[in-house]
C-alpha cells in the first residue's frame, strides 16, 4: 500500500477589499473611461440610468483578494469581484472549511463550500467567493510544487495564445495585432427604431474600417429580448459578425435557444460570462443556447468548476473561451482544445494601448504582444500583489 505524502495544510485564510479603483472589479473606472460610456444594459429601460453603468452601481462590489497561506509560510492567492460582501462570506463562512485542511484537497474543499452555501448561493457573489479561494488554493499548489498552474491542469496544447479584444476600438485593435474585436452594444430596444439603425452602422462603420479579414462580435450586456435580438442580428447579416454575445438575461435558456435558432447563418450565439456552476452551464449546452460559452474563471466557480464546465462543453462539440479574467483565464485556456483563442478586455480609457486588465493590483500581469501571448513558468499563476495598492480586512476572523 502507497500512503500519501502530506503536502503541507493550510493555516490560514484571509479576504481583502481594495480602495482603489481597476483591480479585480474592472468596471470600477475613473469617469470617461470607454468601459462607463453608453452601453446598452438591462437598466436602459429607466432613462435616468442609460448613459453610464456606474449610475446604477455596476461598480458597487470593488476587488476581493483572497490569500491562503500554509503552514510553511507558502502564500497564494488570487483577485476577483467581490469586495466587502465577498470578504466576508470569505471570513465568516468558507475559512472553516479551508483552514487546517491538506493545501491540495481542492476538490473536497470545493464541493465543501459549494453544498454549504446552497441555501443561499448556487451562482452570482456566493460563487465569486467561492472561486476566489479555488484560485488562490490553485496559486498555492502551484508554488508548493514550483510549478506554473498551466502545468498542473495538464500541460499546455499550444506554444503561445491568441487574443481578440473586447473595446470600443476594433479598429485600434486590429493594428496592435488581436485576431478580431468585440465592441458593446450602445442601444437598447427602449431607445427604438432609432436606436436600432445607429447599432447597425456602427458596425458598419467599423467593418469599413477594420476590412474583411477581421473578425467582429456585438456585447449586448443582457439588454435585449429575442424579437430585438433577431432583428438586430439580421441587420447585421452580411457585415461579418461572427457573434452576438449576451443578447438575454443570463436566467433566458428558452430565449437564448429560440435566438440561436433565428440567428442568420454563419452567426454564433454566445454567453455565459453572468452563469455559474456546472449546472448552469449544462442548461445552456442542452438547451441549445450557445455556440460558444463564456465562463469567467473569477465568477464561475473558479478553476476547478472550469475544468468540468469545459469538459462538458467538450463532450458537445463547444467552445470555450472565457470571459476576462486575465492571468487565470490565459492559464485555463492554453491548455485546452476546446479554447482556441482568448479574450483581452482593452483597459486603456480611450481603448488605444495595450495594458493589463486588473492593474494597477498586480504585478508581473501578462499581456499580449502583437495579439499573441507565451505564459512564463513562474510557479502558481506567476503574478504579485502590488505594495502600492493598500489593502483592507475588514472581517478579520
Ligand atoms: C464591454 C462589456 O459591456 C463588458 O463590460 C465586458 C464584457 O461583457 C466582456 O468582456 O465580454
Ligand atoms: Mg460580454
Amino acid at each position: 500500500m502507497t500512503l500519501r505524502t502530506h503536502p503541507p495544510r493550510i493555516r490560514h485564510l484571509r479576504a481583502y477589499t481594495v480602495d482603489a479603483p481597476g483591480g479585480g472589479d474592472y468596471h470600477d473606472q475613473p469617469t470617461g473611461h470607454w468601459i462607463d460610456d453608453q452601453i446598452a444594459t438591462p437598466m436602459a429601460v429607466y432613462p435616468e440610468y442609460r448613459a453610464s453603468r456606474q449610475s446604477f452601481g455596476l461598480n458597487v462590489l470593488g476587488s476581493l483578494v483572497v490569500e491562503a497561506e500554509a503552514d510553511d509560510g507558502t502564500v497564494g492567492f488570487a483577485v476577483t469581484t467581490g469586495g466587502e460582501p465577498a470578504a466576508w462570506i470569505v471570513e465568516r463562512h468558507l475559512a472553516r472549511f479551508v483552514e487546517s485542511v491538506p493545501a491540495t484537497d481542492l476538490e473536497r474543499l470545493w464541493d465543501q463550500m459549494f453544498r454549504a452555501t446552497l441555501f443561499y448561493g448556487r451562482k452570482g457573489l456566493v460563487l465569486n467567493a467561492i472561486s476566489g479561494v479555488d484560485l488562490a488554493l490553485w496559486d498555492l499548489m502551484g508554488k508548493l510544487r514550483g510549478q506554473p498552474v498551466y502545468e498542473l491542469l495538464g500541460g499546455p496544447v499550444r506554444d503561445e495564445q491568441v487574443f481578440y479584444a473586447t473595446s470600443a476600438r476594433p479598429d485600434l485593435a486590429e493594428g496592435m495585432g488581436f485576431i478580431g474585436g468585440k465592441m458593446p452594444l450602445q442601444h437598447a430596444p427602449v431607445e427604438g427604431e432609432a436606436g436600432l439603425r445607429a447599432n447597425i452602422e456602427q458596425m458598419r462603420t467599423m467593418r469599413e474600417r477594420v476590412g474583411d479579414d477581421f473578425f467582429l462580435a456585438y456585447d449586448c450586456w443582457m439588454s435585449l429580448d429575442v424579437p430585438y435580438a433577431l432583428r438586430l442580428a439580421h441587420g447585421l447579416d452580411g457585415l461579418g459578425v461572427r457573434w452576438v454575445e449576451e443578447a438575454l438575461p443570463p436566467d433566458d435558456y428558452w430565449g437564448y435557444a429560440e435566438l440561436r435558432r433565428g440567428l442568420p447563418p454563419g452567426m454564433l450565439c454566445t454567453t455565459g460570462e453572468h452563469e455559474a456552476g456546472r449546472l448552469g452551464f449544462r442548461m445552456l449546452l442542452e438547451m441549445g443556447c450557445a455556440d460558444i460559452i463564456q465562463p469567467d474563471v473569477g465568477w464561475c466557480g473558479g478553476l476547478t468548476e472550469l475544468m468540468k464546465i469545459s469538459a462538458l462543453a467538450d463532450a458537445h462539440g463547444k467552445l470555450v473561451v472565457p470571459h476576462g479574467s486575465s492571468v487565470y483565464s490565459y492559464h485555463f485556456v492554453i491548455t485546452r482544445h476546446n479554447s482556441p483563442f482568448a479574450e483581452f478586455l482593452m483597459m486603456a480609457p480611450d481603448a488605444d494601448a495595450v495594458v493589463p486588465m486588473f492593474s494597477p493590483l498586480l504585478l508581473d500581469e501578462p499581456v499580449p504582444e502583437n495579439g499573441r501571448l507565451t505564459l512564463p513558468d513562474t510557479p502558481g499563476f506567476g503574478v504579485r500583489l502590488n505594495p502600492e495598492c493598500a489593502l483592507r480586512r475588514p472581517f478579520a476572523h
